[in-house]
C-alpha cells in the first residue's frame, strides 16, 4: 500500500505559498495579490518517490495567536491537526520581516522546512543569503527555491523525502525569553505536560497561557474535553493552570 503523508505551508501572505502548492499539486488556483489570496485552506494530493502526499495550503498570516479567523485557522491545523511536515515559506526578498513567523511555528513544531521563495527576485535584487548559517540558526532544513521559476523544487522534495525516512532529523532552534518569563514558562510547562502528555507542545501551550490567549484556551477546551484521562479536572484545568503564576 502506498503511505500517505501529510504537509502543512505556511507563511506571511503573498511569499508564494499557493503558487508553490500549485507547481506540487498540479493545481491551477488563481494567485496574485488580491485576487489570488487564500482565505481558507486548501487540501491537494501529489506523490514523489512511491508517497503519496497530502499538502494543505494555509492561509498567509503574520502570526499565529488569535487575531483573526485566518490565524486561528492556520494555528489550528498546525497545533491540533499535526501535519508531518509544516514547510514555512518566507519572502526571500524580505527575511527579516518573515522570520517572525517561522519562529512562531518552530515552537508549534520541529518538524519544519524552512522556504525561502522569491530567490528569482532576490537575486535580481542582490540580496546575498548564506542558507547554511540560517540553516544551523534555525536548526531544521533551510532551502532556496523560485517557485516561479520551479528552480529548486527538486531539493525540496528531496528535502521531505529524506525527513520522513528520519534521514534528516531537525533540532529547532528555542527562543529563550527573559529570565523572569522564562521561570514562569517553566512552571506552566511542567503543568501542561501533565495534562497533555505530548498531545500538544507543553512549551507553547505554557507560552499561550502566558499570552491569556482566551480563544486559544477555549479551542483547546472544546477538543480535549473528556478526551483526556486523570489530570485534566474537567474545563477547569487549562483555565485554571494560566491563572497560577
Ligand atoms: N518573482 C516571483 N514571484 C513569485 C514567486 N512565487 C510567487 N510569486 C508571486 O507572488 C504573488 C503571490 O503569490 P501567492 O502564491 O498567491 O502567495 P500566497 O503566499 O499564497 O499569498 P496568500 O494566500 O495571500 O497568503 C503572485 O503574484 C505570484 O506570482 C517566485 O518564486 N518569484
Ligand atoms: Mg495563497
Amino acid at each position: 500500500m502506498i503511505e500517505q503523508h501529510t504537509i502543512a505551508l505556511a507563511g506571511n501572505p503573498n511569499t508564494g505559498k499557493s503558487t508553490l502548492f500549485n507547481l506540487l499539486t498540479g493545481l491551477k488556483q488563481h494567485t496574485g495579490n488580491w485576487a489570488g489570496k487564500t482565505v481558507d485552506m486548501k487540501a491537494g494530493y501529489f506523490s514523489h518517490k512511491d508517497r503519496k502526499y497530502e499538502i494543505v495550503d494555509l492561509p498567509g498570516t503574520y502570526s499565529l495567536y488569535s487575531n483573526s479567523a485566518d490565524e486561528e485557522l492556520a494555528r489550528n491545523y498546525i497545533i491540533f491537526e499535526k501535519p508531518e511536515i509544516t514547510i514555512v515559506v518566507l519572502d526571500a526578498t524580505s527575511l527579516e520581516r518573515n522570520m517572525n513567523l517561522a519562529l512562531q511555528v518552530l515552537e508549534m513544531t520541529g518538524r519544519v522546512i524552512v522556504v525561502m521563495n522569491l530567490m528569482d527576485e532576490a537575486d535580481k535584487r542582490g540580496i546575498l543569503i548564506n542558507e547554511k548559517i540560517l540553516m544551523r540558526r534555525l536548526g531544521v532544513p533551510v532551502i532556496k527555491i523560485s517557485s516561479r521559476n520551479r528552480t529548486g523544487v527538486d531539493m525540496l522534495l528531496d528535502t521531505i523525502d529524506r525527513m520522513i525516512t528520519g534521514e534528516i532529523s531537525t533540532e529547532p532552534v528555542t527562543v529563550v525569553y527573559d529570565e523572569e518569563t522564562e521561570k514562569k514558562i517553566i512552571l506552566l510547562e511542567e503543568k501542561a505536560e501533565n495534562i497533555f502528555q505530548g498531545r500538544l507542545p507543553a512549551r507553547w501551550v505554557a507560552l499561550r497561557l502566558l499570552d491569556g490567549d482566551q480563544r486559544l484556551i477555549e479551542e483547546i477546551e472544546k477538543r480535549f474535553a473528556g478526551r483526556l484521562e486523570d489530570g485534566f479536572a474537567g474545563r477547569a484545568s487549562v483555565s485554571t493552570i494560566g491563572r497560577s503564576v
